[in-house]
């Protein structure tokens, strides 16, 4: 028989978790016909140490029942695994930048319909130094900002908490000296942000990187530079129309690995939660997990 493990966090989604974890465990037992496992997290990176165990029993599929968080956490246990599960998301979180990417649904019964689709995507991941990311790396003084973003203020705000919370940071202006690196050349000079994405959907923003496909094999890279008060907002707009990588203040690239440096402290933020310092080194691994999508979706 298939076998299936649910990875769930009971303290995400506004502690519905545990309601939806019954569902997603009766559609992939009495529905799909998988032999199902539960594993409930109680702290940080037990979800990583649930999925390194689904690869190490060659587990079939692992769903993940939680926000962004928790999919980061799940996604580092596939990380230099021979045998790599098939991939569910039921997204329980505030953003869900992963769902929106993949046009997953954001009603949490609806992604569960999804389950039941016998549609996948082979969909690209990357490594920092020494963990996967599945959506985006911020590096810089923005980053550290974003990282403090509590819970509350993106549940009332979505996406704009993030906005918001930019804006106040520019406006304080410090920008550190970072050294770039990618496929094309270096660029250095100083920098509020960078950013390297992997899909479209970044903080909930679904047009910050509008070329960037889930499989397309490559980074999209943003570096945000000499903001003040006026393009600060003007900056804003390209944001929110998907315009940003032809702002005169962005320089785009794509590449398949990055390397980001300073002389000074920086600090990054990846998938959401706080990274490690810089240096660091990414590089795309293509079409590294199947996940499930529903039929009729997309390919973009
Ligand atoms: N039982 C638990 N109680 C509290 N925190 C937990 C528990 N299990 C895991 N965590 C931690 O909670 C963090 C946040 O989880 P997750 O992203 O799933 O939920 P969220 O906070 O509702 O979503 P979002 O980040 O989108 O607001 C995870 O990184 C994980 O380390």
């Amino acid at each position: 028989m298939k076998k299936a493990m649910i990875i769930m966090n009971p303290s995400s989604g506004k502690e519905k978790a545990l309601e939806y974890v019954r569902k997603v465990e009766d559609t992939l037992r009495n529905e799909v016909g998988y032999d199902v496992v539960v594993m409930e997290t109680t702290q940080e990176l037990d979800a990583t140490k649930f999925c390194i165990s689904a690869c190490e029993d060659e587990f079939d599929l692992v769903v993940s029942v939680g926000g962004d968080g928790t999919l980061h956490e799940t996604i580092n246990g596939l990380l230099d695994q021979k045998h790599r599960p098939k991939l569910g998301v039921i997204p329980l979180g505030t953003v869900n930048d992963f769902a929106r990417a993949l046009h997953i649904p954001l009603n949490p019964d609806e992604a569960i319909r999804t389950l039941t689709s016998s549609k996948l995507r082979q969909v690209d991941m990357a490594r920092i130094n020494d963990q996967l990311f599945a959506n985006v790396v911020a590096a810089g003084s923005l980053a550290d900002t974003l990282s403090s973003v509590s819970s509350e203020e993106k549940s009332k705000l979505g996406a704009f908490a993030y906005f918001k919370e930019g804006v106040k940071e520019l406006l304080g202006g410090s920008a550190a000296h970072l050294v770039i690196e990618h496929d094309g050349g270096t660029w250095e000079g100083p920098a509020p942000i960078f950013i390297a994405a992997l899909t479209n959907s970044v903080g909930g923003f679904e047009n910050l990187a509008p070329d960037a496909s889930v499989d397309d094999g490559l980074l999209h890279g943003f570096i945000v530079h000499n903001l003040n008060f006026l393009n600060t907002l003007t900056a804003g707009f390209s944001l929110l129309l998907g315009n940003l990588k032809d702002h005169k203040d962005v320089e785009y690239f794509t590449s398949r690995s990055i390397r980001v440096s300073s002389t000074e402290p920086v600090k990054t933020n990846v998938d959401g939660e706080p990274g490690p310092a810089l240096p660091i080194e990414m590089h795309i691994l293509p079409a590294h997990v199947q996940v499930i999508v529903p039929e009729e979706s997309a390919e973009s």
